[in-house]
């Protein structure tokens, strides 16, 4: 009998997919994982109840691709001789031409805070894929965070923001943190401010309609702590270091294409 929606590789991507949407109410024996490494199958099953854990693909109405890049063509075989009726790569730079199935192929661009159902995904169709696999696609996503739809030309540039997005600002959090530490706070404390400084801003910027720059000068009171603090962040070059680091990014998921 075939499921509503195998994830294939249950890494850290499979798994925040699996999470969030089961967080969200989708019923767990709709899904299956099919994952190579024993003892993470072991784990995902006693973790979650309910869903499907195999090792290798079974018939599925949809499949999400969440292996290792180099590993996506051969899994999306596999699916679609299992009997796949259509696939959501999620995979960093492999264009939707490189797999080229059979079967209608929608990429994506996901990012992990899916698990919290806070995750944001940029999605587009590969050559045989209707509107139809993109709104199966959106459907499948938007329970775990924003959907948006670009150009597959976009995906790189998108996981240089976004995909990537997430291991920046978790830096960023562990550079607050280790600072309030520096200044004499105790490491938890420092923990709770730095994360939810975050946090809040973030709901801030998302939710009052004015821009990041707006927002920043209403911290910035004149001859305040905060211009002596953004001074050092601009003498330290970190405007420059998150441009650099997307372009870097970029340019990665496009080599991890031709690779
Ligand atoms: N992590 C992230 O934030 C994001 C990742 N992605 C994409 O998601 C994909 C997975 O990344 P990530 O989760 O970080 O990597 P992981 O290495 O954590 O997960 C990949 C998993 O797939 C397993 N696997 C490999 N081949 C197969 C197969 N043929 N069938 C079933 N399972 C298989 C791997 O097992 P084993 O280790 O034994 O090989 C591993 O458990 C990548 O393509 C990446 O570009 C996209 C957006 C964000
Ligand atoms: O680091 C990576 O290659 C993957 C793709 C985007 C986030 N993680």
């Amino acid at each position: 009998m075939s499921v509503r929606l195998l994830l294939v590789g249950g890494g850290r991507m499979g798994e925040a997919l699996l999470g969030g949407m089961l967080a969200a109410g989708r019923p767990p024996e709709e899904l299956a994982v099919a994952e190579v490494y024993a003892p993470t199958r072991a784990r995902l099953a006693e973790q979650y109840p309910g869903v499907r854990i195999v090792e290798a693909p079974i018939a599925a109405e949809g499949v999400v691709l969440a292996t290792k890049p180099d590993g996506i063509a051969d899994a999306a075989e596999a699916c679609v001789a299992a009997g796949a009726q259509r696939l959501l790569s999620v995979a960093a730079g492999v264009t939707t031409d490189a797999i080229g199935t059979a079967v209608p192929v929608v990429r994506a661009m996901p990012n992990t805070p899916a698990l919290v159902g806070a995750g944001v995904t940029a999605i587009a169709a590969g050559s045989s894929a209707t509107e139809a696999d993109l709104d199966w696609a959106e459907d499948v996503l938007k329970a775990v965070g924003v959907v948006v739809r670009v150009k597959e030309s976009q995906l790189d540039a998108v996981t240089g923001v976004s995909g990537s997005g997430p291991a920046y600002v978790f830096l960023v959090a562990e550079a607050l943190s280790d600072a309030g530490v520096l200044a004499g706070l105790p490491r938890e404390l420092a923990n709770t401010l730095a994360f939810q400084t975050l946090l809040g801003s973030s709901q801030l910027l998302v939710q009052s309609g004015d821009g990041p720059a707006e927002l920043r000068a209403a911290v910035t009171s004149p001859g305040g702590t905060t211009a002596a603090g953004t001074r050092e962040l601009e003498r330290g070059g970190v405007r420059s270091a998150f441009l650099e680091a997307v372009m870097a990014a970029t340019e990665r998921s496009k080599e991890l294409g031709r690779a």
